[in-house]
């Protein structure tokens, strides 16, 4: 079963069509990049994979079922801004959305329970190459540490799916290949599903094994809101969906400069 199926999927905003006739699946492990014209959807498009959009019409199912209407621990998001507290250190960041998963209301924890979300936070900050910043606030962070961040603080959660809205895209050329290479570690180590919505062709050539292009088929020239954005190309690239047994070891994508 596939883990994301689309069927006749359309998101209208006030009278105007945004995404239309989405059909299409996804299996676990699969890395969707998202091409397509600025203003295309494309964001809007993640948000109803994330739960803070729903669908206008048709069907959006994980595992077979409706997506939950409210985001949740299967799904973790990365945006080109980073959001974070800055009177947290990195360690409390990553520690924070655990802390409130384990107490909804106090968001505190004590003792051991706390002693290991340190742990596993710490853990995550290593995976992500931050574990030597775990004291520093965010604004003594790079761009670069920054996104690191925001990868540890979605992946602490474990989710299935992780949705990143041009996540590399304010970073220098060096940097971004040092996040191409750390993502794709990661898209293997945690058999991730990934979407990852980018405006550079060949990020999302060389990150993705499938590339998709939003773009509009219909057009009204008296009626520019009438018809939206559907995936005009569903292109399967080489590179094997993290978890199947071609995949292997995360081959390097140092090749944005
Ligand atoms: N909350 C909203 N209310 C009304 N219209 C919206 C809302 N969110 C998005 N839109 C409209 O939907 C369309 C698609 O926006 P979206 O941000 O998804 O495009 P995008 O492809 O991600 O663009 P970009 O590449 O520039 O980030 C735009 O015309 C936008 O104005």
């Amino acid at each position: 079963m596939p883990l994301i199926e689309l069927k006749n999927l359309e998101k209208h905003y006030d009278g105007q069509v945004v995404l239309e006739r989405l059909n299409v699946s996804v299996d676990e492990g699969e890395f969707v990049s998202i091409v397509g014209a600025s203003g295309c959807g494309k964001t809007t498009f993640l948000k109803m994979l994330l739960g803070t959009e729903s669908p206008s019409k048709g069907e959006l199912l994980l595992a077979g079922k409706p997506l939950a209407k409210e985001p949740d621990a299967n799904r973790g998001v990365v945006f080109q801004r980073y959001s974070v507290f800055p009177h947290l250190t990195v360690l409390g960041n990553v520690m924070l959305g655990e802390e409130f998963s384990e107490s909804r209301w106090l968001g505190k924890v004590f003792g051991r329970r706390r002693a290991a979300i340190r742990e596993r936070a710490r853990n995550m900050l290593s995976q992500v190459g931050l574990l030597a910043a775990q004291d520093k606030y965010p604004h003594q962070l790079s761009g670069g540490m920054q996104q690191r961040l925001a990868l540890a603080q979605a992946l602490i959660k474990q989710p299935r799916i992780l949705l990143l809205d041009e996540p590399f895209g304010a970073l220098d050329p060096g940097i971004r290949a040092e996040m191409h290479t750390l993502i794709s570690e990661l898209w293997t180590r945690h058999q991730l599903t990934i979407f990852m919505i980018t405006h550079d062709l060949k990020e999302g050539f060389s990150l993705g094994s499938r590339l998709w292009v939003f773009d509009k088929v219909r057009h009204d020239p008296h009626a520019p809101d009438a018809f939206g954005a559907s995936i005009t190309y569903d292109i399967p690239l080489e590179r094997s969906p993290a978890g199947s047994p071609a995949a292997g070891p995360a081959p390097l994508v140092n090749r944005a400069a």
